[in-house]
């Protein structure tokens, strides 16, 4: 088990020291916590995570982790002779695709961030939006972003009509730690793809999250120059969207790290999951990590 005593390189006494005020301020708070495919591919660093989750849940916080698992599907279909694409930042997905991505995100990577975090101490449950009626979606209608008259037919991608956090809720309360993967249900039962920045940026509004936290593999939204951008508000992101700086999977990402901080999210961040301990770091230091996004 990690403490944070045992976080290095930085001095150990600082960080136990700054950490005590965020302890006894963010108690009893809910944190969603966005674990990308790209952050996980280290198993050292995936110990580290689900390590630091357990401890977030020991120190009186109720972390929700909602993972995603792109890379991870990739290797399925190319093992299927198959090759994903992407639309603005959506995976195009048909109806095999659909069975593969259930199979590799339900099946695979959240049992073992289950496993992970169980075996760092914990009580993981692994739930997906069916469990429990959680998520409710459609067929997501995807309009070009450079040109409003084209629609893009991106097949069994959802866009969320509703969530029921009950499942959630009577999860945390008996001390378990939700590990959610994305996929959602229609009016016909049917199985929606939907993107995991968008489903832990919804779940972070509809649970009145104190912090979102999405760990990916970059520093955090960069620049055209390669340089960190540390804040971003609204307007900023317009224009970032409007010249191309924000393209692939950071669209998605920005886009539903902004509704949560315009639902009341109080703090949005996008953090580099390839740091050990950066989630933790983020949470219980007052150093700013990533990049933190603001409604205004
Ligand atoms: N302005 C930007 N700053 C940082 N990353 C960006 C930017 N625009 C696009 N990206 C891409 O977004 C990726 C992160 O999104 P994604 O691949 O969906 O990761 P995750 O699996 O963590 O959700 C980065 O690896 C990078 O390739
Ligand atoms: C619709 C859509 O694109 N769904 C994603 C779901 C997984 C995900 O979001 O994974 P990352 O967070 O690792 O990118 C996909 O099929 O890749």
């Amino acid at each position: 088990m990690t403490d944070l005593l045992s976080i290095a390189p930085r001095d150990k006494a600082e960080i136990l020291a700054q950490a005590l005020p965020y302890i006894r301020k963010f108690h009893g708070k809910t944190m969603v916590i966005k674990y990308g495919g790209n952050a996980m591919t280290d198993p050292a660093l995936q110990a580290d995570f689900a390590e630091d989750v357990v401890l977030l849940k020991l120190v009186g916080m109720n972390p929700v982790v909602v993972h995603g698992g792109g890379p991870q599907i990739e290797t399925a279909l190319n093992r299927l002779g198959k090759k994903g694409e992407f639309i603005q930042g959506m995976r195009v997905t048909d109806a095999e695709t659909m069975e593969v991505v259930e199979w590799v995100l339900a099946g695979e990577v959240q049992q073992d961030i289950v496993g992970l975090i169980n075996q760092a101490g914990g009580k993981a449950v692994g739930l997906t939006g069916r469990d429990g009626g959680m998520i409710r979606a459609q067929k997501l209608k995807m309009v070009d972003n450079k040109n409003p008259a084209i629609e893009h037919d991106v097949g069994q991608v959802g866009d969320i009509v509703s969530i029921d956090p009950s499942v959630v809720k009577a999860l945390q309360d008996d001390a378990f730690i939700p590990v959610i993967s994305p996929i959602g249900f229609g009016e016909n039962n049917e199985s929606y793809n939907i993107n995991a920045d968008v489903v832990a940026s919804k779940l972070a509004e509809v649970l009145k999250a104190e912090k979102l936290v999405l760990l990916t593999n970059t520093p955090g939204v960069l620049d055209k120059a390669g340089n960190l951008l540390t804040d971003l508000t609204a307007r900023r992101i317009d224009e970032l969207f409007a010249d191309g700086t924000i393209s692939g999977g950071m669209l998605p990402k920005i886009a539903g790290a902004l509704d949560a901080a315009k639902a009341g999210v109080n703090a949005v961040h996008i953090i580099d999951g390839r740091v050990p301990h950066a989630m933790l770091l983020e949470i219980l230091t007052e150093q700013a990590y990533g990049t933190m996004i603001r409604s205004h």
